[in-house]
């Protein structure tokens, strides 16, 4: 039981670590923080709470995990490779693939919901 809670503290750890060093870690928590206060104002249902919640999971787990990705790759190569480069692009390719769907999802989710408060219909 003690092993668990000092695993734990090492994930916090890690999630502390990539808040302090990633801008992009800053804008997907204020994003998620928009998306769950819109999400109560619009009285989501539970399935969408849960689709909610995953995408956001989702976002969060790939940046980091691209932090993890920064972090072993600055480690192992320092100096300018080719290796280093895909590693790194290739794991900034996961964020935004898991960002533009959480976009889609909200657009899907938010839009005709803002729609017709907006007055579209
Ligand atoms: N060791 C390296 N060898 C070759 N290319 C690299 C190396 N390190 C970084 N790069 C290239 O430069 C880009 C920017 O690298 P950087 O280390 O600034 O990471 P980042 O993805 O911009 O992260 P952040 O903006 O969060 O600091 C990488 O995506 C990669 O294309």
């Amino acid at each position: 039981m003690q092993r668990f809670f000092h695993n734990v503290g090492y994930a916090v750890t890690g999630i502390i670590h990539a808040v302090k060093t990633q801008r992009h870690m800053k804008f997907h928590l204020v994003a998620a923080a928009v998306a769950l206060t819109t999400g109560a104002a619009c009285q989501l249902s539970r399935v969408e709470w849960i689709i909610l919640i995953l995408v956001i999971a989702m976002v969060i787990a790939a940046e980091l995990l691209n932090t993890a990705v920064e972090a072993v790759v600055d480690l192992a190569s320092p100096d300018r490779h080719p290796l280093a480069k895909a590693a790194k692009d290739t794991a900034a390719a996961a964020v935004l693939v898991t960002a533009v769907a959480a976009v889609v999802a909200g657009l899907l989710l938010f839009g005709p919901r803002i729609w017709e408060v907006v007055g579209g219909g």
